[in-house]
């Protein structure tokens, strides 16, 4: 009877996972994306060789993530078959101060998961709600969850502080940084690249984007802190704001801490800048001035925080793109690009809009690349490492 791990990766707007094997390289037996929650609710369910095998689209009201969690465990039952799932493996993306690495889920371990909540509101009840639906389905199933902010505790000690007062940052409040499944991911195929000792920015922009500065496999600094709505401009978060805005919001608005939420949060970033999309394909089909408009500037925060980082490396040898805009927009890659021109980057335009592998010219000072990134083959690799630790998987 073959065995699988069901791998679960809860972003902001989408739930992707899969069926991998027990063994690497992890492959996907199948895997699974609901995307779209909140605008157009999409299913594609993929085979092992990467054929769609079923898509299935809902209407947007009332299809939240719990739902999207009952059909995906529906789905998973019904491919199964013969076959059996051994061990879940979850992204978690907050992990606090006290979880740098995988861990085994238990009671107590869920308990403290759930309290660092309110520092990743978009995400982290959806990471959990999917280990408990499991909890309640399969309570002897082994559950591994895997944090975000894990692979961002390589950083100096300087570079993870608020210049606030100490007792703060000694309390927790500090940077930590998140899509480190997708960063650590990459780290493993940079050597591949060439690219084992380069100075390298990795560009992660998806619904959530952000970048991180990264050297010998390791992360150096990156653009998202205390919680993911720092750093770059996003589908519908505003990155990185002056604290006065929400000073002067709470004053002259009299917008409490929920309403500021649900600001920076959801209402901001391409979707509250253009009024149109969060969704960077609805923004590049539509003719509107606004769509143009918060692509520049999304665009022109990528350029500014590229600046900021290349600083935190003290040079730049490659920017890697990621995800789903840096794997699919040749445009946005094009348009980031004409900004490092200054870094000495020159994109070769047929290798960037193939969208594989190495896409600057050749004798570009600074190579650019799309590796396309796999968190979920990640969170595999850790279920492993940790079962292997701590227990064997149960026949
Ligand atoms: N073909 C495409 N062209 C341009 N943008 C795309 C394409 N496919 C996906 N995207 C963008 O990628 C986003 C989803 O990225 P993803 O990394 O899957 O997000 P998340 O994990 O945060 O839900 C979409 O909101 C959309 O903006
Ligand atoms: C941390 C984060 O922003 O994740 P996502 O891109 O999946 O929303
Ligand atoms: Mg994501």
């Amino acid at each position: 009877m073959a065995e699988f791990f069901l791998v679960v990766n809860a972003g902001s707007s989408s739930i992707k996972f899969g069926l991998h094997e027990t063994s690497a390289p992890f492959a996907a037996h199948l895997r699974g994306l609901i995307e779209g929650i909140g605008t157009a609710p999409h299913l594609r369910l993929r085979d092992a060789a990467g054929e769609t095998v079923l898509e299935r689209r809902w209407a947007p009201e009332g299809f939240d993530h719990a739902r999207a969690i009952g059909e995906m465990l529906a789905l998973e039952r019904e491919a199964l078959g013969d076959s059996r799932v051994v061990a879940a493996g979850h992204r978690v993306v907050h992990g606090g101060l006290d979880f740098a690495r995988p861990v085994r889920v238990t009671p107590g371990i869920l308990d403290r998961l759930a309290a660092l909540s309110p520092l990743a509101p978009l995400h982290q009840p959806h990471n959990l709600a999917p280990i408990r639906a499991l909890v309640e389905l399969a309570p002897e199933l082994p559950q591994v969850a895997c944090f975000d902010t894990a692979f961002h505790r390589s950083q100096a000690p300087l570079v993870q502080e608020f210049a606030l007062p100490r007792r703060m940052t000694e309390a927790g409040i500090r940077r930590y940084g998140f899509h480190g499944l997708s960063y650590e991911y990459i780290a493993t195929q940079l050597p591949g690249l060439g690219l084992a000792q380069a100075r390298v920015i990795v560009a992660h922009l998806g619904n959530g984007a952000s970048l991180c500065a990264m050297q010998g496999g390791r992360s150096v600094a990156s653009t998202m802190g205390f919680t993911a709505a720092d750093g770059l401009m996003m589908g519908t978060r505003c990155g990185a704001l002056d604290p006065g805005v929400l000073i002067h919001l709470m004053d002259s608005e009299g917008m409490d801490a929920r309403a500021l939420e649900a600001l920076i949060y959801k209402e901001s970033g391409l979707l509250g800048v253009s009024g149109i999309s969060s969704d960077m394909r609805a923004l590049r089909a539509s003719d509107a001035v606004e769509a143009r408009h918060a692509i520049a500037l999304f665009v022109h925060r990528i350029h500014r925080e590229i600046g900021s980082l290349a600083a935190a490396l003290g040079g730049l040898d490659a920017l890697v793109f990621t995800a789903g805009i840096g794997e699919n927009d040749a445009a946005t890659r094009a348009e980031v690009a004409a900004g490092c021109a200054w870094l000495g980057l020159t994109l070769d335009a047929a290798r960037n809009a193939a969208g594989e592998g190495r896409i600057s010219a050749e004798g570009s000072r600074l190579s650019a690349w799309v590796v396309p990134t796999d968190e979920e083959g990640m969170i595999a690799r850790h279920v492993v490492e940790v079962l292997s630790q701590g227990m064997a998987l149960p026949d």
